[in-house]
């Protein structure tokens, strides 16, 4: 007997606690949501990050990474293991100064940017962790070419290191070929870009609506064009190249994606051949090419699979189409050419 002579039936009870859940659901759903989701993203959902600081960072540790390069190459001792095989069945190798380069890069931008989505090429145990951070100062070089600061979502990003492009070559000791490289997609769009020479000691950096330390070249041979392609995950693509643009198109065998992308900037004095088409059609990975992407996309330019389409960058680590990448021709024309 409830107070009050009221008697109050079982499903009067029901439908009362139903209706006190439902208005706090109403109250606290959204809090609910947002602990929902920082508990899968982090500490930093909810949160934005500066792409200009993130650009200071990313040239820096492409930077030091090419200091643990160079160190162990002129130490001899690479300590060259097999990965594995590429799918085409070519020796995937990883030596010391993939492995160092890797740590010190993975560790500058996971310590100066917690939480953040890194993909790294090479893997990175609990024992690999570093104190290295970030002194937050952006240099004058970058705020004199990207003016403001520009916020996006931590969430919305992803970033991909290549400690080491053109390992290969790295171990034939062909030094000019090897680059390090840092990639910031936004939403699966690559922004930010990073290519350095640790041989030479240059890098180029780009930020899609922020500027470029880099530039494209005045002028590329649209009728004839000079194409570039890999020395060592050929595949077929010389003999692709020859029957699009003919039999005697100049194609120039070349070791590295980021060495490849360069060839088609304005870089002269870098010790660097030039090219107006870069061509790739086996299977690739995502940290190899991304930083390039987003170079070649701050000045104009396109990289695409080969049948044009656009390239994803979050996800899964491969690129199964092929890379068709130019800047200062008709993307859509060479795209039909190939097809
Ligand atoms: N078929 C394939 N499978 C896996 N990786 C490939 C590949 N073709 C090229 N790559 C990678 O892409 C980069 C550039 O290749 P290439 O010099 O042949 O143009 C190299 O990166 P890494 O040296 O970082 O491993 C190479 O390993
Ligand atoms: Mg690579
Ligand atoms: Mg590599
Ligand atoms: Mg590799």
């Amino acid at each position: 007997m409830a107070p009050m002579g009221i008697r109050l039936s079982p499903l009067g009870i029901g439908v009362f606690c139903l209706l006190g859940l439902g208005v706090l659901y109403h109250v606290y759903s959204g809090f609910i949501t947002w602990r929902f989701s920082s508990f899968l993203l982090g500490e930093r959902a909810g949160e934005t990050v500066d792409l200009r600081e993130l650009l200071a960072v990313a040239v820096q540790a492409a930077e030091l990474g090419g200091v643990e390069v160079k160190a162990v190459r002129e130490s001899n001792k690479l300590n060259e293991n097999l990965k594995g095989k590429t799918r085409e069945g070519a020796d995937e190798m990883m030596t010391r100064g993939d492995l160092l380069s890797n740590r010190k890069m993975a560790n500058l931008i996971k310590n100066s940017f917690p939480g953040l989505q890194v993909n790294t090429e090479e893997h990175l145990g609990e024992d690999d962790k570093e104190t290295i951070s970030w002194d937050h100062v952006i240099p004058n070089a970058i705020k004199e070419i990207v003016k403001n600061p520009k916020l996006v979502p931590s969430e919305s990003i992803t970033i991909w290191i290549d400690p080491l492009d053109a390992t290969h070559e790295y171990t034939e000791n062909l030094v000019n070929y090897v680059t390090t490289m840092v990639c910031v997609a936004v939403n699966g769009k690559p922004i930010i870009g990073v290519i350095h020479k640790p041989f030479t000691g240059y890098t180029a950096w780009a930020m899609v609506e922020g500027g470029s330390n880099t530039k494209r070249r005045a002028s590329y041979n649209e009728k004839t064009p000079t194409i570039i392609v890999s020395r060592s995950h050929s595949g077929a693509v010389k003999e692709v190249t020859l029957k699009t643009f003919g039999n005697q198109t100049k194609i120039i065998s070349a070791g590295g994606s980021g060495y490849k992308v360069l060839s088609l900037l304005d870089v002269t004095g870098n010790d660097q051949e030039t090219a107006d088409v870069y061509i790739h059609n086996t299977y690739i990975k995502k940290w190899d090419i991304c930083a390039g992407s987003a170079i070649l996309s701050a000045l104009g330019g396109q990289m695409t699979t080969l049948k044009g389409e656009e390239i994803i960058y979050t996800g899964s680590d491969g690129n199964e189409g092929g890379l068709l990448a130019s800047i200062g021709m008709d993307h859509h024309a060479l795209v039909d050419k190939l097809s």
